[in-house]
This record gives structure tokens, C-alpha cells and sequence, in this order.
């Protein structure tokens, strides 16, 4: 190899290095990945989503991919001519309207998304929450002003069962799951939110992370007034915000309360559209969006000290 050669190389091979510390301290451990709609901008953007995930996977961690869909359902009950309608932040599903949820989350935006997965192997399989029991819901009723409201087909959790989840990672595969429930109580399918279906998994299949993926750089301080980011709050703090928090910003902040309060090490809210964000997250030592970490717990470093 000539000396130019070695040259520019040396980069690469000190950028591997810097991440092997990391790479040890996080073999086998699972991450829950939720791929908002919001930030499923591009092509460009969801194929390299798909190689951030199988990069993982190949490292040694254990990915489980849950993803959104938002605006790609709104976009087909429009063109079906129906009204997408939100109530403290969740759709309102009517049955016609949840047969839609349906076909989208797990008919297109699931399919896509194991397809380019599975460009790098065959690694990737799709769910939804109601196969083998994974996801259990009861009808949701929220309180809006002081009074129950009925929002149709919207899942509350009320268990899950990691069991088809860890057999697919035993086995190897990238788990990819679509946010709808089945009823024990009426045998319905429910349409769940998918930030707090991802922060469920995450809790139950005692993941070492959940790192959600939007459409904003993490958690304003100010939102919309500016846009400075709160890097780094903990549980207590994250708690006392939670009542000024708005819309889209609600479940994802819940999710990471739930998921840091049940046994999860850092939930971080980062920016899907930037290209690459979650190897970026986890290979800077500051990271890059917000994350939440459970109270009084001293987060270990990049090289693995506390
Ligand atoms: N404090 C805040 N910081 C950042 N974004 C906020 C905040 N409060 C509300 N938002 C809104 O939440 C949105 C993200 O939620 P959502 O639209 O549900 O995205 P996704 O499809 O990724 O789940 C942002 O685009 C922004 O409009
Ligand atoms: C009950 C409820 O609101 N469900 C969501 C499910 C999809 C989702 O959460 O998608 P994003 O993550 O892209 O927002 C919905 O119908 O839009």
C-alpha cells in the first residue's frame, strides 16, 4: 500500500477503533428502535435507516424495530375520503377507520420497511401486536377536560408477551412491529400509538435502550418559541415537564418515562431526519438529541465507566 493510501485510511480505522468500547459494552443487549412517520422522509433517508439497524445487528446488539405511520394513515383515509381526527393526541379510530390503521401500518409501511432490511440478508420479519399475543389492549377512554371520552379503536396496554419477540432474536432476526393490539375483552384489533407501544417492549423485553425517531432534533425547552434542546433530563425532571408537553410530544415523552421507570437505561429522542442519526447517537459520547436516564443513576461513558 503506498503512504498516501495509508494515509487516508487511518481515519476509518480510528473511527472503528473509538467504537469498539462501545461495541463490547453493548453486545447482546436489545434496543428498541422507533421509526417515527414524521421521519420517514425519503428514500435516501429509510435506506439508511435499514443499514444503521442491520449494523447493529451485526455488531452484537439486539435491534426490534417498531414503527409509526401517522401521516402515511392520514394520507389514505383522505384519499378514502375519511377525517383524520386527533383527541389529546391520538387518532380517533372508528371501525372503518381501523381498517385502515391496519392496512397501512402492517401492509405497507411494515412491508417496506422489512424489504429494506432485508437488502443486507435475511433478517428481518414483521408483526403486529397481535400476533402470538405480543401486544394485549383494553379500549382506551381518555380524560379530556374533566370527562371520559370515547375515541373507538384505540388500545390502552394492558400486557405483553415478549415471547415471539425473543424467540425472533434467539433465532438471530430483527423483530419489526406494526402498533396494533388485540382485544382479550371484545377480540378487536386496537390501534395503539407506536411511541408508547415502543416504550411497552422496551420495558418488557428489558431492553438497555429505546431510541425514538422524529421529526425534530429531541425535546425543545421552549417549543415553538426556540429551539434549544434539553440534551439530558432525568425521570424526576422529565415528570414535572410532562403536563406543558403538546401533541406528538406527549406519548414519546410518556414512552420515556414509562421505559427508564420500568428497568430501561436511556430513553433518547433523536432526529430521524438526519441520515445515519442512530449511529451517530451512539457513537458520540454527548449524543445527539435528548435522553432520558432513570434518577439518581450515573450513566455510564462511551468507554465505559460510570
Ligand atoms: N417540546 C417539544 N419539542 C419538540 N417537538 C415538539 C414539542 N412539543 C410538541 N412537539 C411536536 O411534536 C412533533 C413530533 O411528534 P409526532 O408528530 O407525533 O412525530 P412522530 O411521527 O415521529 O411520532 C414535532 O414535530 C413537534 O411538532
Ligand atoms: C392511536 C394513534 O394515534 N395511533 C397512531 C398509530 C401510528 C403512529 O403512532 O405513528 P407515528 O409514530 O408516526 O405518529 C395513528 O393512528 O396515527
Amino acid at each position: 500500500m503506498s503512504a498516501a493510501r495509508k494515509h487516508t485510511a487511518l481515519p476509518k480505522a480510528e473511527i472503528l477503533i473509538e467504537a469498539l468500547p462501545w461495541l463490547t459494552r453493548h453486545n447482546g443487549k436489545t434496543v428498541v428502535i422507533k421509526f417515527g412517520g414524521n421521519a420517514m422522509i425519503d428514500e435516501e433517508l429509510k435506506a439508511a435507516f435499514a443499514q444503521d439497524v442491520v449494523f447493529l445487528r451485526q455488531a452484537g446488539l439486539k435491534p426490534v424495530v417498531v414503527h409509526g405511520g401517522g401521516p402515511q394513515i392520514s394520507a389514505q383515509l383522505d384519499k378514502q375520503g375519511l377525517v383524520s381526527e386527533f383527541k389529546a393526541g391520538l387518532r380517533v379510530t372508528t371501525p372503518e377507520a381501523m381498517d385502515v390503521v391496519r392496512m397501512v401500518l402492517a401492509g405497507q409501511v411494515q412491508r417496506e420497511l422489512v424489504g429494506l432490511l432485508n437488502q443486507h440478508g435475511p433478517l428481518a420479519v414483521g408483526m403486529t401486536g397481535e400476533d402470538a399475543h405480543t401486544i394485549t389492549a383494553t379500549r382506551h377512554r381518555p380524560t379530556i377536560d374533566g370527562e371520559l371520552v370515547d375515541i373507538g379503536r384505540v388500545g390502552e396496554i394492558t400486557a405483553i408477551d415478549t415471547g415471539a419477540i425473543q424467540a425472533l432474536l434467539d433465532d438471530g432476526r430483527i423483530p419489526v412491529v406494526s402498533s396494533i393490539a388485540r382485544s382479550a375483552d371484545d377480540n378487536h384489533v386496537y390501534n395503539v400509538n407506536a411511541d408508547t407501544a415502543a416504550a411497552a417492549l422496551a420495558a418488557a423485553l428489558n431492553a438497555e435502550t429505546l431510541m425514538v425517531l422524529t421529526d425534530v432534533e429531541g425535546l425543545y425547552e421552549d417549543w415553538p418559541n426556540s429551539d434549544d434542546v434539553i440534551s439530558r433530563l432525568t425521570a424526576t425532571e422529565l415528570e414535572k415537564l410532562l403536563p406543558e408537553l403538546s401533541s406528538g410530544m406527549v406519548p414519546k415523552m410518556q414512552g420515556c418515562l414509562h421505559a427508564v421507570r420500568n428497568g430501561v437505561e436511556t430513553a433518547r429522542v433523536i432526529d430521524g431526519r438526519v441520515q445515519h442519526s442512530i449511529l451517530l447517537e451512539i457513537f458520540t459520547d454527548e449524543g445527539i438529541g435528548t435522553m432520558v436516564v432513570p434518577d439518581a443513576v450515573d450513566v455510564p461513558d462511551a468507554e465505559g465507566e460510570a
